[in-house]
């Protein structure tokens, strides 16, 4: 197996102590070593880079039922893997466990397994697993992870990769009629869009939400927004963001829009206008919503509680949000008109 980067490399933070911005006055991060000078919110590298592979090249070979996949249903980078797992028909090759959202100062537990573990690695908190790869691992502790079930250890927690593999990788494992989410002749598209929605919609909420000035969180505002504003022109005349079905890139998309009114707009003051105010991303996004594959792992309740009681700097009373309504999801929207269909001529719905 390729070595693991030594965990120096791999994490460069930018300030470890309160920055020269937090000394002025500025507000306290929620994550200290993640917040730069001028009080932006800079993410940590993703620690195991490893990847999963189908020749098992990797050291880390495809292989029904070697692996778990650890996730939190609040989190977005999460929620990608949940998407194309059931999308592919990849359950029984690649089984789930679910964190509870609601973490303690360890970390991520399994809360919710009886006796407080996961059933099949054994483990009270992902911590653990994380231990077992790496001692002297000091960064985050973070979902998704996918844990090779005999050792005990992380093969990846690398979120952008996990989800292209289990799409290129995993082929052989995939159910008939599953769809190509991430076709050859689109890559180059599907790549630039995911690289403009990353930084300034998916990480471009957080950016808001972690900005520790007024300068920071301004910049990080106005970037998500006219980002959000040109991905509706696009979306005004075609129904997906690449090509004529839904690929990668509609599935990055959608986990963020997905929380945008439930927790972005309020808790990380991304309140220029709701989700439920732009009406083409609105009815893009309950599109996606109703197609089979996405609607039913969605988890309101875990992503509600999850940014409400575990941001204490941004939260100090804990106390979740009632609303907002959500019936609106189910509504029609309209988007069939548009042409295309949500996986193509050749693939079935899961
Ligand atoms: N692996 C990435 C992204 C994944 C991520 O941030 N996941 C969040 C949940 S949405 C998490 O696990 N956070 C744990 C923590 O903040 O301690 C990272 O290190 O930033």
């Amino acid at each position: 197996m390729a070595p693991h980067r030594g965990i120096a490399a791999a994490i460069r933070v930018p300030a470890q102590e309160p920055t020269d911005a937090y000394r002025r006055g500025m507000t306290a991060p929620q994550f200290t070593r993640e917040t730069s000078r001028r009080g932006e919110f800079v993410r940590q590298p993703n620690r195991f880079t490893d990847r999963i592979t189908a020749d098992g090249s990797s050291g880390w070979p495809v292989e029904p039922g070697r692996y778990r996949l650890v996730v939190s249903l609040a989190c977005p980078w999460a929620h990608r893997s949940v998407i194309v797992r059931r999308l592919l028909g990849l359950e029984d090759a690649l089984s789930l466990a679910v964190v509870d959202p609601i973490r303690d100062e360890r970390g991520w537990r399994f809360t919710l397994d009886p006796g407080g573990r996961d059933p099949v690695l054994g483990i009270g908190f992902l911590a653990d697993a994380y231990r077992a790869s790496d001692p002297s691992y000091e960064g985050r502790v973070t979902v998704p992870a996918i844990i090779d079930i005999r050792t005990g250890k992380v093969a990846t927690n690398d979120y952008p990769q996990i989800t292209l593999d289990l799409s290129t990788q995993w082929r052989a494992l995939h159910r008939p009629g599953a769809p190509d989410l991430y076709p050859e002749r689109l890559r180059e598209e599907i790549d630039a869009i995911n690289a403009d929605v990353f930084g300034d919609v998916n990480n471009g909420v957080y950016r808001c939400g972690f900005a520790t000035t007024q300068e920071a969180y301004e910049q990080a505002y106005r970037a998500l927004f006219d980002r959000l504003d040109a991905l509706s022109e696009r979306l005004a005349n075609q129904r997906y963001l690449v090509g004529h079905s839904i690929t990668e890139a509609d599935i990055r998309l959608f986990t963020t829009l997905v929380r945008f009114d439930a927790v972005y707009h309020g808790h990380f003051k991304c309140n220029r206008h709701k989700l439920t105010e732009m009406p083409v991303l609105w009815a893009y996004a309950r599109d996606v919503f109703q197609t089979p594959g996405f609607g039913e792992t969605v988890d309101f309740d875990h992503i509600k509680r999850h940014y409400y009681r575990t941001h204490e700097q941004l939260n100090l009373s804990r106390i979740v949000p009632l609303g907002p309504d959500l019936s609106g999801w189910h509504t029609p929207h309209g988007r069939e008109a548009l042409g295309g269909s949500p996986f193509g001529a050749d693939a079935t719905p899961p």
